[in-house]
């Protein structure tokens, strides 16, 4: 069995793959601050053989996180961001610099489309482009949905937008704290995304395929007015792509990889973004 972790600034989220069969036996989620404790959250490691590893949250935190699986594991794979992998040169003046989760999710990005805007919308929104050729352009940083409310410190923290609300409703002006704020954080998440997709695909004369991934990634979508897909592993798909061990990865078949998205007409986007230029 493969474990594979994506630990994130809030959630540390895992998953059991099959070698063989390459199938997803389990998953779960701890708090990323929360030590890992052996328990009913955490897998099982007596039957994993291998283990690969996407981290951004402290340093502390990966170093004990792998010092924990080498005593039990033999081989433990940790991803890192680098000039170039599979194609994708990286746009970071120091590419050491660049979140490995946008990295990762910039390579299983491209190697679905051969070239896309990856989002991911955790603790933070971060929008990531690669053009076709593997080029990819850096990206924009946004504190999350989450981020974004605590930062207000309005009592409203514990209640978060419903995913299943209706977007007419959720960008309505709130009429009381809780909805003004819930409705506004959700305004300012869904138009920068917006606005940086169609800003950036008509800079570059590309209308690139989109794709979400994250805790948020669903909510935020529902708001989005261009074809996009919704790919919740794709930091995994990374991690598969990077260090493939099944037969089904060494084939580049990466596990939960959605249809090819639709792609928005470029010329549709300009016309777009002109309006929202003169308002
Ligand atoms: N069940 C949940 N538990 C915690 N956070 C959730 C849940 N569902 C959605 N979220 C949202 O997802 C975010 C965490 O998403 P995730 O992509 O795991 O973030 P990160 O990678 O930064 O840890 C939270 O900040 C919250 O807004
Ligand atoms: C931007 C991030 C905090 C996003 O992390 P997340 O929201 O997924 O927990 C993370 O990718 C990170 O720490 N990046 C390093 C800075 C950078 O990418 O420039
Ligand atoms: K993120």
């Amino acid at each position: 069995m493969i474990l594979d972790l994506d630990i994130g600034n809030t959630l540390s989220k895992w998953r059991l793959k099959d070698t063989v069969s390459s199938e997803i036996r389990s998953r779960g989620a701890v708090w990323t601050r929360e030590e890992w404790r052996p328990g009913e959250d955490i897998p099982d490691l007596d039957v994993v053989t291998a283990v690969r590893i996407s981290s951004v949250a402290r340093k502390q935190v990966l170093d004990e996180t792998v010092e924990l699986l080498r005593k039990q594991v033999g081989a433990v794979h940790v991803a890192r961001s680098t000039r170039e992998a599979l194609g994708v040169t990286c746009g970071y003046e120091e590419p050491q610099r660049l979140g490995v989760d946008r990295w990762l999710g910039a390579l299983a990005g491209h190697h679905l489309t051969g070239g896309c805007c990856s989002v991911d919308c955790g603790s933070a929104i971060t929008v990531d482009f690669v053009l076709p050729g593997g080029k990819h352009l850096g990206g924009y940083i946004i504190p999350g949905l989450r981020l974004m409310k605590e930062s207000l410190k309005l009592g409203t923290r514990n209640v978060a937008i419903d995913p299943d609300s209706e977007v007419d409703s959720l960008l309505a002006p709130g009429r009381n704290t809780v909805e003004a704020v819930n409705h506004g954080i959700y305004m300012a998440a869904v138009s920068a995304v917006n606005r940086l997709y169609a800003e950036v695909c008509d800079r570059e004369g590309v209308a690139l395929p989109l794709l979400l991934t994250g805790g948020d990634a669903r909510v935020v979508a529902r708001g989005l007015r261009v074809p996009h897909a919704l790919w919740p592993d794709m930091v995994y798909a990374g991690l598969e792509a990077l260090f493939p061990l099944t037969a089904a990865e060494r084939a580049g078949r990466l596990s939960g990889a959605p249809e090819q998205p639709r792609v928005a007409d470029l010329e549709k986007l300009r016309s777009g973004l002109a309006l929202t230029q003169m308002l």
